[in-house]
């Protein structure tokens, strides 16, 4: 990435490509950055949708490889220009152990970190997320804060321990030198909630509503605000953060973003609304139908049923203590950093978010795509 810039042709790494947000990220590329000679998809399990990709005038390889395994990461990285790091274990239900969340996520992230100094790669934008702030286990509202707001960020949780350290690793490692003298240039990218194409958990509630007749029963306030970002508008903050990097790295370099975008300030049922309920679901109660004392008590029901039907099989229900907590604890961000940053503006505005995310749903909820 020198000055003959204009000519030279770079080589993308996105770690996770095949995930939610991965695959957004990648079309993004493909479609946003004119530099782009090669763009490396690295992921645990390769997507179909792929193969479609490698007929465009850009080189697209795909790599099936591990995170975890330092050999897999580094070969990936050798000689690429600029890595986006997103792939990490999304775990906030107890599926997986606390040992294989730290192994992806952290020793993942020291692998790919260690892959750039010793392969000379200068630029790493990492996936962290809103979780390394909060909300915290005591349950303190963070309301429209930003990325100076003060916050007691205290996590018990393995999924924000390790996005945490993680993150942490990724800015301390801005300024090393990599291979060749260089420094390596880096920063991180704090998405709250992302919706959009592809979101599991939004079809998940669709599914559910359609099996209650068409109806989800409120269970948060909806004075609870819950951050939440259109995948389309993180993934583009991803390719303008990973472009920027270089021309602007004494800006940039170890600094945070939280990811935002035009979407209104709801609980999280409530902007689920927003596109279940053009797709015909309603929710019903103006106030929580369950007292909040029933849902702490069904949610450590839950604990105590994963636990003792592990041996049988993984029970790994939506509610928990934890995700309990953090539907019902206002965390919600209002920041303009990423814009004076790296001149970041949205890509999509809400209407264009909401009527695209309306119609995946529409298209793939009943299915079992
Ligand atoms: N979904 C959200 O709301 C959200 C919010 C904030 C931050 N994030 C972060 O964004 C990133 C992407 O999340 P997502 O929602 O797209 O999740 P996802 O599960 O859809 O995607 C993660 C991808 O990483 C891959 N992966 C997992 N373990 C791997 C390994 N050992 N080696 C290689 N690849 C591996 C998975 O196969 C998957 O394709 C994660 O780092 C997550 O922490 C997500
Ligand atoms: C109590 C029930 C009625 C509703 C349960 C909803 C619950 C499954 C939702 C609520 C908030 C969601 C998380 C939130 O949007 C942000 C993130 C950050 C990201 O890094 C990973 C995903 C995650 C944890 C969402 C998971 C689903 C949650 C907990």
């Amino acid at each position: 990435m020198a000055d003959s810039a204009q000519a030279q042709k770079l080589v993308y790494l996105v770690t996770g490509g095949c995930g939610f947000l991965g695959e957004h990220v990648v079309r993004m590329l493909l479609q946003r950055e004119p530099r782009l000679g090669e763009l490396r998809v690295f992921d645990l399990h390769l997507g179909p949708w792929l193969e479609e990709l490698k007929t465009g005038p850009v080189r697209v390889t795909a790599i099936q490889g591990d995170v975890t395994q330092a050999h897999e990461v580094a070969a990936a990285v050798a000689g690429a220009h600029v890595v986006i790091h997103t792939a990490g274990l999304v775990d906030v239900f107890g599926r997986a152990s606390p040992k294989t969340i730290h192994e992806v996520n952290v020793q993942g992230t020291r692998n790919v970190i260690e892959a750039c100094v010793q392969t000379g790669t200068r630029f790493l934008v990492y996936t962290s997320s809103m979780e390394v702030v909060g909300p915290n286990t005591k349950g303190h509202p963070f309301y429209r804060g930003n990325e100076d707001t003060p916050y007691e960020a205290v996590h018990r949780h393995p999924y924000p321990c390790s996005k945490a350290l993680a993150e942490w690793l990724v800015l301390e490692a801005n300024g090393r030198k990599v291979c060749g003298g260089l420094p390596l240039v880096t920063c991180a990218l704090r998405p709250t909630g992302i919706y959009g194409e592809g979101h599991q958990i939004m079809r998940d509630f669709y599914r559910q509503g359609l099996r209650l007749g068409g109806r989800l029963f409120r269970a948060i306030p909806a004075s609870v605000e819950h951050g939440r970002v259109y995948v389309g508008n993180v993934a583009w903050m991803h390719v303008l953060a990973a472009r920027e990097l270089e021309r602007r790295a004494a800006r940039m370099g170890g600094q945070v973003y939280f990811c935002y975008d035009g979407s209104p300030y709801k609980s999280y049922e409530d902007f689920n609304m927003e596109f279940l309920g053009p797709c015909g679901l309603r929710l019903v109660g103006t106030r929580p139908l369950v007292p909040y004392w029933l849902l702490v008590f069904l949610a450590a029901l839950n604990v105590l049923l994963q636990w003792l039907l592990r041996p049988l099989l993984l029970y790994a229900p939506l509610l928990n203590p934890y995700t309990l907590a953090m539907a019902n604890t206002t965390f919600t961000v209002s920041t303009d950093k990423a814009q004076r940053h790296f001149g970041y503006e949205p890509l999509f505005s809400w209407e264009d978010s909401r009527t695209r995310t309306i119609l995946w749903v529409q298209a793939t909820g009943g299915s079992a795509q």
